[in-house]
């Protein structure tokens, strides 16, 4: 029997687990929106009480990030590619560093109650409401992918009704509200690993194989920005795309905020880099074993679907039953702490940047009844998005990257304008929010329309593996090698795009904010401003730097 036909299938341990574990979690869920829910979204629940310690912040600030599509995509792109993503590790240090000693302390100190109103104190009204919608836009889109995902993988095994599973998935993240199931998917993780290993034959066999199919990739030093992922793509364009997710994202700068200290809310931080690697480990090895265990089998159809990792699991798993259940559980509670943080995000910066500021006298029933209409309508909001992802068909994992880059690097570029440049004005931030966005909009969809980056389906054969990968990159090359102006542009690999669009905020927000006459230092609000140009430039006289503007005290 030809082995790539295998039936995927639930065991009854496996729907018992299932139903147990997302029992259990709707319970937790709904005890926290009966009891404590009440001050969630408001303005005391954020500011009188923080007093959290660093471990469950940091838990939290792990999960945010860490969904379905990480545990599904990063495997699969291992078994297609080789190892050269696990290279985006490196950019973990520089990209947790520097939120933790550059936005923490600035935002920490200011006492905000979402991150977007730094963006009024530092320019004006309207920044902080553009930057607000360009976050909702980026956490809707990536919510869609979110709450698609893990049914998706629903629909695989039992063959319920996929969108009836989005459904009832939408349905339970609006009640859901605490983090699960981390362990979890680390020990799931290791039991595919261990039964992976064993039925390809040991260790060095998984090893010899990998090696012969060419999935251990060397240093890719390539300096062209069009390689998809090369060590300068993932390790650098990596930074930027943390210090958008980990230093300015609302669900992140929430969970500062929250945070007892300032030195607690650093800490969690740094917590946050040993988890992330492991997790990032976990996953390269099981793709690399996914790999040796079906080299010589053709699964491009399942691969070109996201079916792979899923089947993988359920193939290693099946004579175990219930972790099976175990595992696709794990799915739905990798994504419902994600989307339960952004969910609880969306709330926040909706009432507090856009309803508040309009209605300051609105009384706190009003506001609480408001902020669960609000959580229906995202709802119903994401599940329309869900359905703009499944269209999009391309691999998960590269969904998720080109929104985080598209959206969340003019957004960083916004303020990284206001806290390293005295002289940026309101009309440059909006200016280069404007810019950025077009910019990134631009390259996006070229890229989409055009395909250049788009996934390459590789043949898993352990023999000729070398050679089909050789061919391939040949023959991808042939097609990209000169492509001009326009084309070269599209090409950009997504992995720069947080980089890019920073970078274009940057120049725009300040060549507009000089033609349009620069903030004058005591303009500034205290205590916005980081002072990275005076410490950059540390080997100046003081007069200097104060007539460069780059001496502006932070509050301490
Ligand atoms: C975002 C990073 C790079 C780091 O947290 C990684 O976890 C990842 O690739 N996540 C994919 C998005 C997701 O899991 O929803
Ligand atoms: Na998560």
């Amino acid at each position: 029997m030809d082995p790539s036909h295998h039936k995927l299938s639930f065991t009854v341990a496996d729907y018992a687990i299932f139903a147990v574990l997302l029992g259990a979690s709707l319970a937790i869920g709904l005890y926290h929106a009966l009891s404590g829910g009440r001050q969630r979204t408001t303005q005391e629940f954020l500011l009188a009480d923080r007093n959290m310690g660093c471990l469950p912040v940091s838990l939290s600030l792990i999960a945010s990030f860490q969904s379905a599509v990480a545990i599904i995509g990063i495997p699969a792109e291992i078994y297609t590619h080789g190892t050269q993503y696990w290279f985006i590790g490196c950019g973990y240090i520089l990209g947790l560093l520097v939120p933790a000693h550059v936005f923490i302390p600035v935002l920490y100190r200011l006492k905000l109650s979402s991150a977007y109103e730094y963006l009024e104190l530092r320019f004006s009204k309207t920044v902080r409401i553009c930057g607000t919608l360009t976050f909702i836009f980026q956490t809707v889109v990536y919510m869609g992918l979110c709450i698609y995902l893990p049914a998706f993988a629903l629909n695989a095994v039992t063959g319920f009704k996929l969108w009836g599973t989005v459904l009832v998935t939408g349905l339970v993240c609006t009640l859901y509200t605490t983090l699960g199931g981390l362990k979890a998917v680390i020990w799931t993780d290791v039991a595919v690993i261990a039964v992976g290993v064993y039925q390809t034959g040991g260790p060095s066999e998984v090893w010899r194989k990998v090696w012969e199919g060419g999935r251990i990739s060397g240093l890719d030093l390539n300096p062209d920005p069009t390689e998809r992922h090369t060590f300068w793509t993932l390790a650098l364009g990596g930074v930027f795309l943390m210090w958008s997710l980990y230093g300015v994202n609302q669900s992140q700068v929430q969970r500062y905020l929250s945070s007892r200290t300032e030195r607690e809310a650093i800490r969690s931080c740094y917590m946050v880099f040993p988890s992330l690697q492991l997790a990032l480990a976990l996953s390269c090895v099981m793709g690399l074993i996914m790999f040796a265990r079906y080299c010589g089998e053709d699964h491009s159809d399942r691969l070109a679907s996201n079916k792979m990792v899923i089947y993988f699991v359920m193939d290693m798993l099946q004579g175990l039953p219930g972790l099976p259940g175990l595992f696709v559980a794990c799915l739905f509670s990798a994504a419902l702490s994600t989307i339960s943080s952004a969910f609880n995000s969306l709330a926040t910066v909706t009432m507090e940047d856009l309803i508040k500021p309009q209605f300051p006298s609105m009384s706190e029933r009003r506001a609480t009844l408001l902020s669960k209409a609000l959580a229906a309508f995202y709802g119903l909001l994401c599940l329309a998005m869900a359905y703009v992802t499944h269209l999009m068909g391309d691999s998960v994992l590269q969904v998720a990257l080109k929104i985080f880059g598209m959206v969340g690097g003019p957004i960083l570029g916004l303020f990284c304008l206001g806290m390293f440049f005295p002289w940026a004005n309101s009309i440059g931030a909006l200016a280069g929010l404007a810019g950025g966005l077009s910019l990134s909009f631009w390259v996006g969809i070229g890229s989409i329309v055009t395909r250049t980056s788009g996934p390459r389906t590789l043949v898993s054969d352990c023999r000729s593996g070398l050679s089909l990968t050789n061919a391939t990159i040949s023959s991808v090359t042939t097609v990209a090698l000169r492509p001009s102006g326009l084309q070269r542009f599209y090409s950009l690999s997504y992995m720069w795009y947080s980089g890019f669009t920073c970078f274009c905020v940057v120049v725009i927000g300040l060549t507009v904010s000089f033609i349009t006459g620069a903030f004058r230092k005591q303009d500034v609000a205290p205590g916005t401003v980081f002072p990275l140009l005076g410490k950059l430039l540390f080997f100046l006289p003081e007069h200097i730097k104060q007539k460069l503007c780059c001496v502006t005290p932070m509050v301490s």
